[in-house]
């Protein structure tokens, strides 16, 4: 049997009294596009904490590709996008990536950037301009270009359409296809259901800290009776 990309066993999750995460069992294949959703609170963004270790768990476990989250070692095939990301204002968006990629020991290769910012329809002058000068979609497309250039394993995209326009999303979603395509494997959290049915292969719903569904899309229209996977959503979460 191939080892899973990432495992969750029964995480548990408190922050103080509150309980966001009471015992969240999950799987995930390398190179399937794998897509949490939940309403706002669920717990989606302090699973992802716990996988990366920025917060500690209260019970349970999770491996990345078979190795224990906690080992340093086993997070280094990860890219992450975060939810809200706020790049330092004072840096060009070239300064922002290149800081990037050195912390991972990548050169700046001008081309690959380009090529990249051109993917996601960043226009090339914004990498002489300041951070604070960007808009809240050219900052989230920052973002992705950074982590989308570090060539990884698997990424954990928070929200990666947040903000985007509708030419970028249909843009990103093409990106990731050709990540998935080349091998990569993703694991994405949004609110964009359509997205999710549209690139996910597979897909869960979390709510009141537990997994209510996990399967395909398809799956999901078809447990609950859906035409959309939102109508599904609704109805598994009801
Ligand atoms: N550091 C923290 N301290 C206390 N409570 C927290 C903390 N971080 C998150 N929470 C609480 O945990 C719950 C889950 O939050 P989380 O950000 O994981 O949800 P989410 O599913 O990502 O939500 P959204 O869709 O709005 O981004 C919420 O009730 C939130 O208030």
């Amino acid at each position: 049997m191939t080892v899973p990309a990432l495992r969750f066993q029964q995480v548990v999750k408190r922050y103080g009294a509150a309980s966001v995460l009471q015992g969240v069992d999950l799987e995930l294949q390398a190179g399937q596009c794998f897509g949490l959703v939940g309403v706002n609170g669920a717990g989606k963004t302090s699973l992802i904490k716990c996988l990366l270790d920025f917060c500690g768990l209260d019970g349970g476990a999770i491996e990345i590709f078979g190795r224990p989250h906690r080992d340093p070692a086993a997070r280094v095939p990860l890219g992450f996008l975060p939810e809200r990301f706020t790049p330092p204002y004072y840096l060009t968006g070239a300064d922002f990536i290149r800081y990037l990629l050195t912390l991972q020991g990548l050169r700046y290769d001008a081309d690959a950037v380009a090529a990249m910012l051109a993917a996601l329809d960043l226009e090339p002058a914004a990498l002489k301009r300041t951070v604070r000068q960007y808009s809240k979609g050219m900052t989230q497309k920052l973002g992705l270009a950074a982590c989308l250039l570090s060539r990884k394993q698997l990424y954990i995209l928070d929200e990666p359409m947040s903000g985007l326009d509708p030419k970028a999303r249909a843009l990103l979603k093409a990106q990731l296809r050709q990540l998935q395509q080349a091998g990569g494997t993703l694991f994405l959290t949004s609110h964009a259901l359509a997205d999710v049915d549209e690139l996910c292969d597979r897909m869960a719903i979390l709510h009141d800290g537990r997994i209510r569904f996990s399967g395909t899309p398809a799956e999901c229209r078809e447990r609950y009776g859906a035409g959309t996977l939102e109508q599904a959503f609704l109805a598994c979460i009801a």
